[in-house]
């Protein structure tokens, strides 16, 4: 069940909730609230953090803004791609049984059919047998050609299924793999982030060394990415997220996970990474970033630099992915309050 929350908890929520329903400019409606409900229950990173970009500099939430965080952050997947692969490859499984065991008995009719035409061969030849005899021979390896040919037709049509299932299983991967990836960059999206971050934190339950965690995760921002886009088109911003998601790419390996969280925000999940490792990291981005010139479509001139304010922070024993992004997300906002392209850590203990 998604919302396992008390009636005393959910009253709270929604206590919390309704002020700040009533400031945007939407009606107060069920996908409003559950964006709401969502947002003050602490309970879902990815939609806290889309809801404060949107609400920074006093900005109230429209109609579709709304409508787009609900899609991104709430609705859930018409198809699980997992639930899909599951059932495509059970019902492969039927499929396989029902062909082989098809085959045999096909098999064994043709077997039956071979041995009963040798042996009416040789009684048709005998002139003893009476008409009666013959007819009821004959009509017995037509009933038997006829097994023959629908046992044949059943295996015709189990290839074919299994053709439809095989196409089947390369949509399901296919749709399982576009559903954690980000379209623009390439990279894992918000919602592969999440899983990972929450399959990190369940092995981090029980870690070699409480005392030390190692799950380190690095938050990353574009500067003053509305003005590169204003200045020379949206089309070349897009350009420009890509550079950054490829720099990022090249800098990370298994398992360390490079994701697009945001328009424009990144993040490195960095497994098994000390925390000065992590910053070492995210200062060579920023430095990478910085040094390159992204050239527009037509070659030209070179944009003006790009930079990167970066936030670092470590995961805390027994903490919530939520605290832990939020984390993170204040260690990357007092790199922008401190004059941007620079990368700021906050240890847990700190916060
Ligand atoms: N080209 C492009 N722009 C995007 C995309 N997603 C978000 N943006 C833009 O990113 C910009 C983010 O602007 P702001 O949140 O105001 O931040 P900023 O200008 O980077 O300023 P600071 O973060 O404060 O340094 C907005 O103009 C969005 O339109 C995208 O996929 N492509």
């Amino acid at each position: 069940m998604r919302y396992p929350d008390s009636m005393a908890r959910s009253a709270e929520y929604l206590r919390l909730a309704l002020p700040l329903m009533t400031r945007q400019r939407t009606a107060l409606h069920p996908i409003s609230y559950a964006v709401w409900y969502e947002f003050v229950s602490g309970r879902n990173p990815g939609l806290m953090q889309a809801v404060r970009e949107r609400t920074r500099d006093g900005s109230v939430l429209e109609e579709d803004d709304t409508a787009a965080l609900y899609r991104e952050h709430l609705a859930e997947p018409l198809l699980d791609p997992e639930d899909a692969r599951r059932v495509s490859e059970g019902l492969s499984r039927v499929l396989d049984n029902m062909a082989s065991t098809a085959a045999e008995a096909g098999d064994r009719t043709a077997r039956f059919d071979q041995s009963l035409l040798e042996w009416s061969r040789q009684l048709l030849d005998e002139s003893t047998l009476n008409a009666r005899a013959r007819e009821q021979l004959q009509s017995l390896m037509e009933e038997t050609r006829q097994m023959r040919q629908a046992m044949s037709t059943l295996q015709q049509r189990l290839d074919a299924s299994h053709g439809e299932i095989a196409a089947l299983r390369e949509e399901v991967s296919l749709a399982r793999s576009e559903a954690l990836v980000d379209a623009l960059t390439g990279l894992a999206n918000r919602r592969a982030f999440e899983r990972r971050l929450a399959s990190c934190l369940r092995a981090d339950e029980a870690p070699a060394s409480p005392q030390e965690p190692s799950l380190c995760l690095v938050l990353g921002d574009i500067d003053f990415f509305k003005r590169v886009n204003d200045s020379y088109g949206h089309s070349f911003g897009d350009q420009v997220l890509r550079a950054v998601a490829q720099s990022m790419q090249r800098m990370i390996s298994e398992p360390g996970l490079a994701a697009r969280v945001g328009g424009e925000e990144f993040a490195l999940l960095l497994p098994d990474t000390p925390l000065l490792q992590a910053r070492q990291l995210a200062e060579q981005l920023r430095t990478a970033i910085a040094s390159s010139s992204i050239r527009r479509a037509n070659g030209e001139k070179a944009a003006e630099r790009v930079t990167l304010s970066l936030g670092v922070t470590q995961l805390a024993p027994g903490e919530s992915a939520n605290d832990f992004f939020e984390r993170a997300d204040r260690a990357l906002y007092a790199s922008k309050r401190s004059g941007r392209n620079c990368v700021t850590v906050l240890a847990a203990r700190a916060a």
